[in-house]
């Protein structure tokens, strides 16, 4: 596979982040983040008190207001900084999708023929002619033909995809290339509103919003904010009282020592490194708070064709039952199979050529070909002559021919189940009344899918196997792929049943689905995992499209989650952890003049009062850009359960986050004692 995404920060990006970084100074901007804006706001008096030392009598301490000056005015930019590098990658990637848009003739049907119009004309409901070579004008679904199709612009996947009428194989998005045949496209988007628009918005972050985790943290952390300005504010009268000389740069030092500029100036970067990592994996997610809702899942439902098993189902074997012939079973299971373009069906006939089977194909001219459908579980053939050929799930057939008066013969069941106890599924063959025999598919379980369950199992996630085929080869295939619990013989509506049912108990709920049928429990799921190959109504109904079509990848996009989410919560801890180190190095900084017993206090033995708080104030500054890489990146995620997860983050981050400033600030004063 090959990607041409691009995936590193490129100089280009870290030089317009440093330029972000000024622009972001804007207070206007500022005022969204309040910890930073409380830091802003300081750095701007101690500003006023550097150029006009006359008015505010502080000609004594210009060189220290100075100093304090610009380790603020770092403080803000760095994280500014850490932002504007996250946005970055975003908005280059938003860039070249943007040269993908740009406008182009398209063949428009009008009456019987074909109008030029530009692109950016088009409109829902319109009928579009697409030839070889040609790009394709707007999102919409192939009404007929069949061409194969360049999507690398939007999926970076070189090689080209089949897109067909009908079925689940139809959509095709804007901006993609028919390297071979033509179709006709009816479009389902109106201008603005294209796949390729809601992509750029998204990697742009022209939609971003605060999710409901960042808003509750953005409180919490305002909230400290707030109580530390409360406590430094209220230090100035006591100090007074006690005839203690505080400067108000040292004030400020103090503030924004206390209040938790780590997290503060990180925060955002965080949410948007978590989404761009999400993107980089090739999964467009709606918003942010999919993303976070994958961290939280606590159930996930997978089918297990072509998610927990490879999904190309193969007839491997003719089984005639009762006293029918081999031959026979085989012919109309061909028969049955002649207009099915489902891969199960071209599999039959794949295997008549394989087997040297002959069938009386004439038979079928003229009949009235009968589609599968996951509601029937059968397909087949309405005969000219009146006779009526069906395939399908056994228990499915066996009603039919059951409703027209047929038996059952006695050794179908065995046969069947000889079948699903080894993983395959069994389609039974019936013409009429009288059923013939069995189709073997045989299909395989995608290696190391035991071991991902097992992660998930860790991680604290149920999994639910919810498959059309019957129960024996539903649990075969469950034991072989470890998924907890499974559900045999269900119908699409089946699947909103038990994602409701699971949200009912309060649980979370993750699914991928392609089919027009999936869409109403992908819209009801907390996670609803689309594939790019699937159909319009799934894509939109869904808060996440996977643009490689890989459905197993829902347990990568929860992994993401789970570290978005504990690096969020690790950098917290180690934040406000952090802060309580910088209080025993300024605090007896500052009343140490005046109080001499406050020494014992000085447990870092720092050079001098003013070395103390500069020092403070340096670590407190450089920890931010020391911890972006840890900010993008996400802290390393091992599967483990909730608990033991909080236990180890809290050892890490919270006793690090006590320790680390301890060492820094006292190596940090060792130089600035030189000078001060
Ligand atoms: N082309 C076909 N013709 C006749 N019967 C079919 C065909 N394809 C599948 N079936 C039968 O219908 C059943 C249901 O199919 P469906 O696609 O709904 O579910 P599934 O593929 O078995 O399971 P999953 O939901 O895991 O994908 C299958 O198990 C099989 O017995
Ligand atoms: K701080
Ligand atoms: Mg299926």
């Amino acid at each position: 596979m090959k990607k041409t995404r691009q995936s590193m920060l490129t100089p280009s990006i870290v030089r317009s982040a440093i330029k972000d970084s000024f622009v972001k100074l804007n207070p206007l901007t500022m005022m969204k983040n309040p910890v930073m804006f409380v830091v802003e706001i300081g750095t701007l008096i101690v500003l006023l008190m550097t150029v006009f030392p006359g008015y505010f009598h502080t000609e004594d301490d210009i060189g220290f207001n100075i100093t304090v000056f610009l380790i603020l005015l770092l403080t803000v930019l760095f994280a500014n900084f850490a932002e504007a590098l996250a946005e970055g990658r975003g908005k280059a990637q938003a860039d070249s999708l943007k040269k993908t848009k740009k406008d182009i003739t398209a063949n428009k049907m009008v009456g019987n023929g074909i109008k030029l119009v530009s692109s950016a004309e088009l409109r829902k409901g319109d009928i579009v002619v697409v030839a070889q070579g040609e790009m394709i004008p707007g999102d919409g679904e192939v009404i007929s033909g069949l061409a194969s199709v360049d999507e690398s612009a939007i999926t970076g996947e070189s090689a080209p995809v089949i897109k067909e009428a009908g079925g689940d194989f139809s959509s095709v998005t804007g901006g993609t290339r028919v390297v071979s045949d033509r179709i006709v496209v009816r479009i389902a988007a109106d201008p603005g509103e294209s796949f390729l628009d809601r992509m750029i918005s998204l990697v742009e972050g022209a939609k971003r919003q605060k999710t409901p985790n960042e808003l509750a943290l953005s409180t919490l952390l305002t909230s400290l904010t707030i109580i530390f300005l409360i406590v430094v504010v209220t230090l100035a009268p006591m100090a007074d009282y006690l005839d203690i000389e505080l400067q108000i740069p040292v004030l400020i030092a103090l503030l924004v020592c206390l209040i938790p500029t780590t997290i503060g100036g990180l925060l955002s970067a965080i949410g948007i490194a978590g989404m761009d990592r999400v993107t980089q994996f090739n999964v467009l997610a709606m918003s942010g708070k999919a993303v976070e809702a994958a961290g939280d899942i606590n159930t996930m439902i997978l089918d297990k064709t072509g998610t927990i098993t490879f999904g190309n189902r193969m007839a491997s074997e003719f089984v005639a039952v009762g006293k029918e012939s081999l031959r026979d079973t085989a012919g109309w299971a061909a028969v049955g199979s002649l207009r099915d373009e489902t891969p199960e069906g071209r599999s039959v006939l794949e295997l008549m050529k394989k087997q040297l089977l002959r069938y009386d194909e004439s038979l079928a001219e003229g009949g009235e070909f009968i589609e599968f459908k996951a509601e029937t579980r059968m397909s087949g053939i309405d005969l000219p002559d009146g006779r009526k050929v069906r395939k399908g799930a056994v228990d499915a057939v066996k009603k039919w021919v059951i409703a027209q008066g047929g038996e059952v013969p006695a050794d179908l069941d065995a046969a069947s189940d000889r079948i699903a106890r080894e993983g395959g599924t069994p389609l039974a063959v019936a013409v009429d009344s009288r059923i013939y025999g069995l189709i073997y598919l045989k299909d395989t379980v995608k290696p190391g899918m035991s071991e991902r369950f097992e992660q998930l199992r860790r991680m604290g996630i149920k999994t639910i196997m919810c498959t059309g085929d019957n129960p024996l080869t539903a649990a075969t295939i469950a034991r072989e792929a470890g998924v907890d619990d499974f559900i045999a013989e269900s119908k699409p509506e089946d699947k909103i049943a038990v994602i409701r049912r699971e949200q009912a108990e309060g649980k979370l709920v993750a699914m991928t689905g392609d089919g027009t049928n999936d869409a109403p429990a992908l819209a009801q799921a907390d996670v609803g995992l689309a594939m790019n190959s699937g159909t319009v109504a799934a894509k939109e109904a869904a808060n996440m499209v996977d643009l490689d079509s890989d459905p197993s990848k829902i347990i990568e996009v929860v992994a993401i989650g789970k570290q978005l989410l504990m690096t969020r919560g690790a950098l917290t801890t180690f934040s406000i952890a952090n802060d309580i180190a910088k209080y025993f190095a300024i605090i007896p900084a500052m009343f140490i003049l005046a109080i001499p017993e406050m020494n014992a206090l000085n447990v870092m033995g720092l050079g001098s009062p003013q070395s103390a708080i500069l020092s403070a104030l340096i670590f407190n500054a450089i920890i931010i850009p020391l911890l972006i890489p840890l900010a993008m990146k996400g802290v390393a995620y091992k599967p483990m359960s909730a608990s033991r997860l909080l236990g180890r983050n809290l050892v890490v981050y919270g006793l690090g986050g006590v320790i680390v400033p301890f060492i820094g600030i006292k190596l940090i004063d060792l130089f600035v004692h030189l000078w001060v």
